[in-house]
């Protein structure tokens, strides 16, 4: 909360015809607003802020932000009230609520792409906190680290986000690390936040039924490096996509420093992994100077993410063998290739968030150079999510694992027959189980001695979206309890 009332030009608006009231708060839901607040009434998805404006002058609106499709639709209640209109209120909103909350954490990094990014944004934190600063990372799982919060959406609206940096700040964070989702980045989110550095994992399918096409898609997350990170900023980019290198260019012409993470080359090199039972060893080489390190890490793709991570503390001025050091005693994201139960017979099941067709591929394969035996996957879609990548998923995992158990993710509105029967269309031979602790208890019940199990999708979620009610859920949890009453360790 804004502590006390300001003037509205403090908050870098200018009101038609010079109005200035005092604003004692700023809401983007006019169920929010109350006596002295500046209602921002944004062009949604659905419907129009704007719709909303008479109502939020009647619960004591003082000011109002829109565009000029809001004052049209709002035209007849706007007397009496300062009006700021912009072509872009999203990223006048993100402006308004960092001048609003007036702080953040003094070096931050976003990181935006595909799959990776709270992966990356949890071991920045991880990489700060080894070197004896004080940090958090926020996305998917939160803001974790030295400070802790509850978050709601992978990079939050502009109000909640400022209002959580300046609590950081407080609390004493000097470093933070944020995922930059292709939501955020199209809604403005996160206009409003000083970047140092910003960073890119990679270019796939998913977000199709909001973006539409993969070039708006692509458009939204080079946002990130056109117009969030200012000039002087590092862009740390993974050149060993083909759309990094369209990324750097792009990073480059707003005169951007690019620091290229990859396998293939790059400022910093991966030059040689070698994968053992707990983790792997990497060779990383970084201005002509070679790094060997033990990540006790699962899965081939937590290197190229960790190199991506050690590049965006480079970038904002640590010492690299300080780096570098670190690595040793990073720890598996929650969620992400996280060892959940073992059998008697040795058989391992981890549970990952993979919940795109690369991320399902990608996952399966890092799990081969740890596996005797069959490998075998849980994998579903969520509903109200990209129809189109549905059958992809399915044929990942037909292509990567030797059997695959359909089930559900996350249904939301939909009819989750429908979404398994789409995922079934890439993958017609595998076990169709609706239930997903049945199938996952049927999955665990699959492996012999040197077989693993891969769950995949729900990661770190603690329930499953079914029409209006979260179930609670944990895959991890249905894990163990698979393990113990297929044992006979329940009762
Ligand atoms: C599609 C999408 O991103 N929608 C987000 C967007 O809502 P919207 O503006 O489209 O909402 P709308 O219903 O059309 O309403 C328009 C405006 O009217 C306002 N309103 C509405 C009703 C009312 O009574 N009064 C009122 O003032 C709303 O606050 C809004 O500002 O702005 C809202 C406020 O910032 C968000 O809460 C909402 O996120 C929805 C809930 C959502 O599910 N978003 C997901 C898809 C999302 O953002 N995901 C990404 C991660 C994706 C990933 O990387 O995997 C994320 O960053 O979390
Ligand atoms: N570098 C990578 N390349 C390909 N797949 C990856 C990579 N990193 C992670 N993944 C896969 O993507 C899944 C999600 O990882 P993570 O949560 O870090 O991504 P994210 O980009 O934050 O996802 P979200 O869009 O939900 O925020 C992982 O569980 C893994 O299966
Ligand atoms: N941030 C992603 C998470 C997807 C996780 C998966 N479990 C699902 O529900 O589809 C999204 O909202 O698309
Ligand atoms: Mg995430």
């Amino acid at each position: 909360m804004g502590a006390q009332a300001r003037p509205l030009s403090s908050l870098g608006l200018t009101a038609l015809g010079g109005a200035n009231p005092d604003v004692t708060d700023i809401a983007v839901d006019s169920r929010q607003v109350r006596d002295g607040t500046l209602f921002a009434a944004m062009p949604g998805t659905r419907v129009h802020g704007a719709t909303f404006i008479q109502y939020a002058v009647r619960m004591g609106a003082v000011a109002v932000l829109t565009d000029r499709a809001g004052a049209d639709i709002a035209a007849g209640h706007l007397d009496g009230i300062a009006v700021v209109l912009t072509d872009d209120p999203r990223a006048a909103l993100s402006r308004t609520a960092a001048l609003w909350f007036g702080g953040q954490p003094d070096t931050m990094v976003a990181v935006t792409g595909t799959n990776g990014k709270t992966s990356v944004a949890t071991f920045v934190r991880q990489i700060w906190i080894e070197m004896g600063l004080s940090a958090v990372n926020l996305g998917t799982t939160g803001v974790e680290g030295a400070w802790t919060a509850p978050l709601a959406h992978t990079t939050p609206e502009p109000i909640t986000l400022h209002r959580t940096l300046a609590g950081a700040r407080a609390a004493g964070i000097t470093h933070a690390a944020m995922e930059a989702s292709s939501h955020g980045l199209d809604q403005r989110r996160l206009d409003g936040v000083t970047l140092t550095a910003a960073g890119f994992t990679n270019f796939t399918q998913d977000h199709l039924d909001y973006h539409e096409t993969f070039e708006a898609y692509f458009d939204a997350k080079a946002g990130l490096f056109a117009r969030v990170l200012p000039e002087e900023g590092i862009a740390v980019i993974n050149i060993d996509d083909p759309r990094g290198v369209d990324m750097a260019a792009i990073a480059r012409a707003r005169g951007q420093t690019v620091l290229s993470v990859g396998r293939d080359g790059g400022d910093l090199h991966l030059t040689a992994q070698r994968f053992d039972t707990t983790g792997q060893d990497v060779r990383l080489s970084f201005a002509g100077k070679s790094y060997t390190a033990h990540l006790p890490l699962i899965g081939g793709f937590q290197a190229d993410n960790v190199m991506l991570a050690c590049g965006l503390v480079i970038a904002c001025g640590a010492e690299p063998q300080a780096v570098f050091e670190t690595l040793p005693h990073l720890g598996t994201v929650r969620g992400r290739m996280q060892l959940a139960a073992t059998r008697e017979n040795g058989a391992a099941v981890f549970v990952d968030y993979a919940h795109t067709p690369d991320a399902v591929a990608t996952a399966l394969a890092a799990m081969r150079p740890h596996v005797m035996g069959k490998l075998v996957a849980v994998v579903g879609a969520g509903g109200d999510r990209d129809a189109g990548k549905r059958p992809l998923m399915g044929q990942a995992a037909a292509q990567n694992a030797d059997v695959v158990f359909v089930t559900d993710d996350n249904p939301r509105s939909e009819d989750p027959a429908l979404i398994r029967a789409a995922v079934m269309d890439g993958c017609p031979n595998a076990h169709e189980v609706g239930d997903r602790a049945e199938a996952i208890l049927r999955a665990v019940d699959a492996l012999g001695p040197g077989d693993a199990l891969l769950i995949a999708g729900k990661g770190h979620e603690t329930g499953q979206v079914v029409g209006d009610d979260i179930l609670p859920f944990d895959d991890a949890e249905q894990a163990s309890v698979a393990v113990a009453a297929l044992e006979g360790r329940l009762t």
